[in-house]
């Protein structure tokens, strides 16, 4: 029988490259199988398509969309716009819709890249500055624990050779096993100490981030003017806490890095041969370098997020109505039960759509046509150890190989840590870039250069008040959906020292022409001069101190009353004599009297309290401690005004207030109250201009060196009461209407 004849079954080293070619190719289908199956299951749990999923259904959009009928009338489009050789593209996820720019995978945005890297290291700056001593301690710490694989591999080794060396020669060192055993259990012990002063440390350098942040969210949101807040989407979802996450994924990432780079290290030290080593280590990096290149994050992707669902929006209002401002209609409009029966019904309708951001939704469920490739070279270096040991069988001991399968398996588990860092690297950053952004906002009002002057002929002379002028006015509030402007071609004279009182139905322009006075907003075409030079050419601080405003919109702060009444001239905050006096004026005084703690009273306090398993009601010791809890000083909505105005008198003793721009500061005054209001404005008149705006006539249009009569944006009428009552007009028309209801009044009384 010739060679070639031979029975190979019974040729031992052929039967066990059979063995071997059996063992990898059923290796092989099994991970393929595997990676295949987990990718149905998860287009099955995307689709919910059934257990037949057609393979076809690989290329379709793994996002559930909310469907056509659901969405906003005009909003179900998809198509991509063309855009400065780019195109936009548009997502449906969950109840989102997702507006980008429309990239391959392969496009990398290098500048992009650089400003997020700009803005990396920018950061890391800053957190230097405020923690340096935790970020290096943070750090150190965090490398030093991550080396724990790595070290319990080194006495793994060690072990196993000993092992080793113990069956091929039958003798064992029992001193350098017990040793190794010995400082096994050192670095156990060690190892949880370092995470208990890893949690410590971490704990200290969260509060100091955080409250950093807090405060450079706060400086920014105070500075943000009107316009800019009605032109860009809401800021509120952008907290402190982004920057925090940032800085602890990056210290983690760092950490893993350094833990890959010792057990790639460990792993060519243990392949004993460099060639062995140096590919299986290099086979170990595929996975995650293709996940990086491939894997497409939204975070990371520059774009709009609307939430269109109307079931969805229709369930966030009605789960708003839930909140303790409507309590008070909810119960007595009685609509509890319509507004369940609402919910449910939206509910019902909205379905199993996911309502996650679609940030998340992304993130839980990448592209199939990424995920599969990159998962499936996860096991390449399983598949180089099997074609060594098929290849040359005698070059690896059962030790190197059990270590590498070991050091391997601790490696799969650095990587996917490293990914799971990396992706929510990305994310964070996308959240970094938003506080940044906040910070760095262009606001629409720019500041001037000039400061506040008096009018040349006035120098030397006591001041009386601002000269104002409109130069056809016109305006539209930014973003706004109406076609027509809010003032129309306005132009007007306010002489200094004038008291003039604007008077028009809703909606007629009265407090945007205040808000314009006051450069809240700026003018869209023509021009407001004051004192002869154009409102945005004086420095804002400047030109604002020589104002004081009050109308119906201002608030009461969640402070003490005599902050509330202090900020007016916030110089002054702690003068109680001062806020006496400025509280008499604005018809406070009494209402101060009322408090148990008078001007220390906190209003609306932003107090953290709940209980849990424990009532007020309760016959225990913590239910009398809830009792005793600071509960919130209400005042009725007359009080509030009153409380505001006074703050506004306040503001008057700086001594600086040239002009007073007053918007229906009365509303909720009772009559005695509002009279009395008006009067002590009147009484603080010397050396300022007055603008107010007014629906109740009586008890300012008399005293008016000019009226104004405004309608549907534009003066209609302006003059001195007699003369527009003589007119006839749509003044004499607003005032003959009141007057007539006092007449009436009187003739059934007489
Ligand atoms: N922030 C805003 N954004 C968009 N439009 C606004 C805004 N504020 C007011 N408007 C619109 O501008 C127009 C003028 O409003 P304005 O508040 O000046 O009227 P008003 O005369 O003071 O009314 P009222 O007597 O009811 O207080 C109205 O059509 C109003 O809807």
């Amino acid at each position: 029988m010739t060679d070639s004849n031979r029975d190979s079954r019974g040729d031992p080293q052929i039967r066990s490259k059979q063995s071997l070619y059996i063992f990898f190719t059923i290796e092989a289908s099994a991970v393929i199988c595997s990676h295949v199956g987990a990718s149905f299951q998860r287009l099955y749990r995307v689709q919910k398509l059934g257990l037949l999923v057609p393979f076809s259904l690989f290329f379709i959009p793994q996002y559930r969309r909310s469907s056509p009928q659901k969405m906003e009338k005009g909003k179900n489009s998809t198509s991509s716009k063309p855009q400065a050789n780019k195109t936009i593209k548009t997502l449906y996820i969950g109840v989102y819709r997702v507006l980008m720019m429309d990239t391959s995978i392969f496009t990398f945005d290098y500048a992009k890249w650089l400003s997020n890297i700009n803005m990396l290291f920018l950061f890391i700056q800053q957190v230097y500055e405020i923690a340096p001593h935790l970020v290096v301690l943070s750090i150190l710490l965090s490398v030093l624990k991550d080396q724990e694989n790595v070290v319990f591999l080194v006495f793994e080794t060690r072990i196993l050779r000993n092992i080793e060396l113990a069956l091929k020669e039958g003798t064992m060192d029992m001193q350098a096993i017990a040793r190794d055993i010995g400082l096994r259990v050192l670095w156990v012990v060690g190892a949880a100490v370092l995470e208990r002063w890893i949690a410590t440390t971490q704990q200290a350098l969260r509060t100091r981030v955080i409250s950093y942040y807090d405060g450079k969210i706060l400086a920014a949101k105070l500075k943000t003017d009107l316009p800019t807040l009605d032109e860009n989407l809401s800021d509120d979802h952008v907290g402190a806490s982004a920057a925090w996450y940032c800085l602890n994924t990056m210290i983690s990432l760092l950490a893993q890095v350094m833990a890959i780079f010792s057990q790639l290290a460990f792993i060519l030290r243990i392949a004993r041969s460099n060639q062995h080593g140096l590919i299986y280590a290099s086979l170990c990096t595929v996975k995650p370098i293709l996940h990086v290149l491939l894997q497409k994050s939204l975070w990371t992707i520059p774009r709009v997020v609307e939430a269109i669902d109307v079931n969805f929006l229709r369930m966030r209002a009605l789960r708003y109505l839930g909140e303790n401002k409507f309590r008070l209609d909810v119960i007595s409009g009685d609509i509890e039960q319509y507004i369940m029966r609402e919910f449910r019904r939206a509910q019902k309708l909205l379905g199993d759509t996911p309502t996650e951001s679609p940030e998340i939704i992304d993130y839980s469920f990448p592209s199939l046509n990424r995920v599969i490739p990159i998962s499936l070279t996860e096991d390449l270096p399983m598949f180089y150890l099997v074609l060594i040991a098929f290849l040359k069988p005698r070059n690896m001991s059962l030790a190197t190989i059990a270590l590498l399968q070991e050091s391997s398996g601790f490696l799969k588990m650095s990587f996917s840590m490293l990914f799971h860092y990396v992706d929510s690297l990305r994310q964070r950053v996308g959240y970094l870039e938003q506080l940044f952004s906040i910070e760095t906002k262009a606001q629409a009002i720019k500041d001037g250069a000039l400061l506040y002057q008096p009018l040349a002929e006035e120098k030397g002379t006591p001041e009386h008040g601002l000269h104002i002028e409109l130069r056809n006015v016109s305006f539209a509030y930014p973003g706004t959906k109406t076609t027509k402007d809010a003032l129309s071609d306005v132009s007007l004279t306010i002489h200094p020292g004038q008291l003039v009182v604007i008077v028009g139905g809703n909606g007629s322009g009265k407090s945007t022409l205040l808000k314009l006075l006051t450069r809240l907003y700026d003018v869209n075409s023509g021009s407001i001069l004051i004192n002869t030079k154009d409102i945005r050419s004086y420095k804002l601080a400047s030109i604002r101190q020589s104002m004081a405003t009050l109308s119906q919109d201002h608030q009461l702060f969640p402070l003490s009353v005599g902050e509330n009444i202090g900020l007016g001239f916030s110089d002054k905050v702690d003068d109680e004599c001062m806020i006496g006096e400025a509280a008499k004026k604005g018809g406070a005084e009494k209402i101060i009297q009322k408090f148990d703690k008078g001007l220390e009273t906190v209003l609306e306090p932003r107090s953290v309290q709940y209980s849990v398993n424990a009532k007020p009601s309760d016959d225990t010791l913590l239910g009398k401690e809830m009792k005793a809890l600071e509960k919130t000083a209400d005042v009725s909505g007359g009080e509030r005004q009153r409380l505001v105005a006074s703050r506004t008198f306040m503001r008057l003793n700086s001594g600086k207030i040239r002009f007073m721009a007053v918007d229906e500061p009365s509303s909720a005054l009772d009559p005695e109250g509002e009279l009395e209001l008006f009067n002590n404005f009147r009484a603080a008149r010397q050396g300022k201009t007055m603008v107010f705006i007014t629906h109740r006539f009586g008890h300012l249009t008399k005293y008016a060196d000019q009226i104004i009569c405004m309608k549907e944006g534009k003066i209609i009428e302006a003059g001195v009461h007699a003369h527009l009552l003589a007119l006839d007009g749509e003044y004499a028309k607003m005032y003959n209407i009141q007057a007539q209801a006092f007449e009436a009044v009187a003739t059934a009384e007489t």
